[in-house]
């Protein structure tokens, strides 16, 4: 999306117990915008949860969960806390406005609306959140493969080890290293060994999709790969399946005392289920002593447990 988009096409919630409010709100949005509606303050919940808005534009005085109580609510969940909201209200006092934003509304806007303020309200809040995950994303990401940096990985273990912990479901860690890359940039040049690096980590990631799953660059030439809810026998079909990928790219790698193209070494272990206060480095660990196998036994394959 180009900057200048930024502040269009928006998923927008409103949410407000009159349905003559949301229709206002409606037709001054849909124009530039997708636009949702709830009624109240749980429906707000529910389709926040399924449906992701961008933005959430909140009614303070409703019956039953008030625009406050939705704002906390939102607070509480990880999948929400980062979707801002503007109150929306009749109540016009100082202190109101004050009450919104210390509830974590980022503006506010008072009834009876002005529709160019309305619109132009929501643009710029918009761009602020499109500003912001593009930021996140970059933070996140290695800035050459385009999979998830080390820091996001070290941060998705911890939440994923507690929460298979938590619910008793194994964990597993693959890391993978290319073999002889060294002499492959010795060989043809460091550009191309971005690249072949770049080529790797894309059949790689094509090999554990699911939403869970996590590819990571943890090195210079090393990945790694979590899979959370995976045992020992479900890291090992993603890992032939990563040998096959790999294979099937067919990068010549003439340099390499063990194969005429590009392989990997890989190195497996699963933790079932972990431990609360198991350390989670111990797997990390036990995943590069077998890939230090793999490596000692010939490379192109994996070891495990
Ligand atoms: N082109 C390129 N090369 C990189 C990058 N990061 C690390 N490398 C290179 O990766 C190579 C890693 O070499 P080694 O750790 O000796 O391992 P290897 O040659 O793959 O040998 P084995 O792992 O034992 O099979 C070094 O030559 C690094 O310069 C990068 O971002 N781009």
């Amino acid at each position: 999306m180009s900057w200048t988009n930024l502040a269009r096409n928006g998923r927008i919630l409103v949410v407000d117990d009159a349905m003559e409010n949301v229709q206002i709100l409606h037709q001054a949005l849909r124009d530039e915008h997708e636009v949702l509606f709830a009624l109240s303050g749980d429906k707000a919940i529910e389709v926040a949860l399924a449906q992701q808005p961008d933005l959430i534009l909140l009614d303070a005085v409703m019956p039953g969960m008030d625009g406050y109580a939705v704002c906390a609510a939102l607070d509480a969940s990880p999948r929400l806390q980062d979707i801002p909201v503007i109150f929306v209200t009749a109540l016009s006092q100082p202190e109101d406005e004050t009450r919104a934003l210390e509830a974590g509304a980022v503006d506010f806007i008072s009834k009876p609306f002005n529709v160019a303020v309305v619109r132009a309200r929501v643009r710029s809040q918009l761009t602020i959140k499109r500003q912001a995950d593009a930021m996140r994303e970059l933070s996140m990401t290695d800035g050459l493969t385009g999979v998830a940096n080390r820091r996001h990985f070290n941060d998705r273990l911890e939440s994923e080890w507690r929460r298979c912990a938590r619910a008793n479901l194994p964990l597993s860690l693959i890391m993978i290293d290319i073999d002889h890359f060294k002499l492959y940039n010795d060989h043809y040049g460091h550009q191309a060994g971005d690249l072949c690096l770049q080529q790797i980590s894309a059949a790689m990631k094509r090999c554990a999709a699911r939403p869970q799953d996590l590819l990571a660059r943890y090195g210079g030439e090393e990945f790694i790969l979590l899979l959370p809810q995976e045992g020992p026998e479900g890291a090992e079909v993603v890992a032939q399946r990563i040998q096959e990928e790999v294979r099937k790219l067919a990068v010549l790698h003439a340099a390499s005392p063990t194969a005429a193209t590009v392989t990997i070494s890989m190195g497996l272990a699963t933790a079932m289920p972990p431990l609360d206060r198991q350390d989670a480095n111990a797997l990390i660990r036990n995943a590069d002593a077998h890939l230090y196998q793999a490596k000692q036994t010939g490379r192109n394959r994996y070891h495990r447990d």
